[in-house]
């Protein structure tokens, strides 16, 4: 393993819980801020498994976690694991407690958390970067990764990914962290279909009807894409082009082709099913509403997008989780 060291985890929930569980397995000091509920947990013994057959607990003691912002203090990297409506609130305990000197990773869905968290952290090392898997809490208590793909993060100096690459968790570098993000953005305008839709990501993608409007969502976004003059990077193994075509063919021959892109369990929901379903904002104005933003910029409209936008508006302001609506409720 590479040198070890002290991570902090800012806002350790399923994907700050996972990936600081699996660091600290892997030899790191591991130092999660959390919520009482996570801190409970890791405190009963964090439970890791995943759709490759891990199967593991963090015993209980092996890190340190607390709802204290003061155990930022003495990071040598910290990972920005909140939702995006909570990254400038974390800018500012990270300002206020961590090193100058830590490197401060955005490891968030959307393409704008690395800029807020610069905007709060001047003078500091802040790199984007980008999970591509899915971690759900379970509800006997386990995180467990239910899709494949390796985080990437922002090149820079200090062996950061190779810090970070531990058993199970492999971590590269990119130099062009905006079409990555761009990437994973056009894979998560599904999120909010599979939050409505209220179904696991194995069944809504079973489902010819539901493919084809995530596929119509990212045909609108492609077309502003390339009218900004962004060139979104592969967040499969596919070019970003040709994943609407798959995504369109009938569902025996969808299920051959993206079986050997993209593994799913049959656990895995998007994170903003999970949003729904506790009740919390959801990140569909980082998501949907980034597609919208930049379409209005070049003058186009994405009517498919901005009615998936809305229905996820009605069902946050309900409160009442997944509506559990078929694809025609979605195209209306
Ligand atoms: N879940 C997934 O499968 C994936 C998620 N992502 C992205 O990763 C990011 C994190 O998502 P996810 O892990 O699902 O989010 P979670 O909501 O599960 O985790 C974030 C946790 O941080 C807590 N938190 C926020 N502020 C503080 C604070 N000041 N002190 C202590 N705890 C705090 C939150 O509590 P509270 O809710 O009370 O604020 C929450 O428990 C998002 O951008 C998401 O889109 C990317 C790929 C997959
Ligand atoms: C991994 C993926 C794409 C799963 O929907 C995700 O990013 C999320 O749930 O937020």
């Amino acid at each position: 393993m590479a040198q070890t060291k002290t991570i902090a985890i800012a806002g350790a929930g399923s994907i700050g819980g996972y990936v600081g569980g699996l660091l600290s397995l892997g030899g790191h000091e591991v130092r999660m801020l959390a919520r009482p509920a996570m801190v409970a947990r890791v405190a009963a013994g964090l439970h890791l498994s995943s759709h490759e057959g891990l199967d593991a607990t963090v015993l209980p003691g092996q890190l340190q976690v607390s709802e204290d912002s003061a155990i930022l203090r003495g990071a040598d990297i910290i990972l920005v694991t909140v939702k995006s409506g909570g990254t400038a609130g974390m800018a500012e305990l990270i300002a206020a407690e961590a090193p100058q000197g830590a490197v401060v990773i955005s490891l968030q869905n959307g393409v704008g958390n690395a800029d807020i968290l610069r905007a709060g952290l001047p003078g500091r090392d802040v790199r984007a970067g980008m999970v591509p898997f899915n971690v759900l809490q379970t509800e006997d208590g386990r995180l467990h990764r239910g899709t494949s793909g390796d985080i990437m993060i922002e090149a820079g100096p200090g062996g950061i990914s190779e810090a970070l690459s531990v058993p199970y968790l492999p971590v590269h570098e990119s130099t062009d962290m905006g079409s990555v993000l761009w990437g994973k953005l056009l894979l998560n305008l599904n999120n909010a279909l599979n939050a409505l839709s209220g179904l696991t990501l194995y069944q809504q993608l079973s489902d010819r009807d539901w493919r084809r409007l995530v596929a119509g969502q990212m045909d609108e976004a492609l077309r502003v894409l390339a009218a900004a003059g962004i060139i979104p990077a592969k967040a499969t193994p596919l070019p970003p082009k040709m994943v609407p075509k798959i995504l369109r063919l009938p569902t025996p021959v969808f299920r051959i082709v993206s079986g050997r892109m993209l593994k799913i369990d049959r656990m895995a929901r998007s994170s903003m099913w999970e949003d729904l379903s506790r009740g919390r904002p959801t990140e569909i104005g980082v998501l949907q509403g980034a597609v919208e933003d930049l379409a209005t910029r070049h003058g186009l409209t994405v009517p498919l997008i901005s009615r998936v936008a809305e229905l996820i508006r009605v069902a946050e302001a309900n409160g009442a989780g997944s509506p559990g609506l078929s694809p025609d409720d979605v195209r209306g």
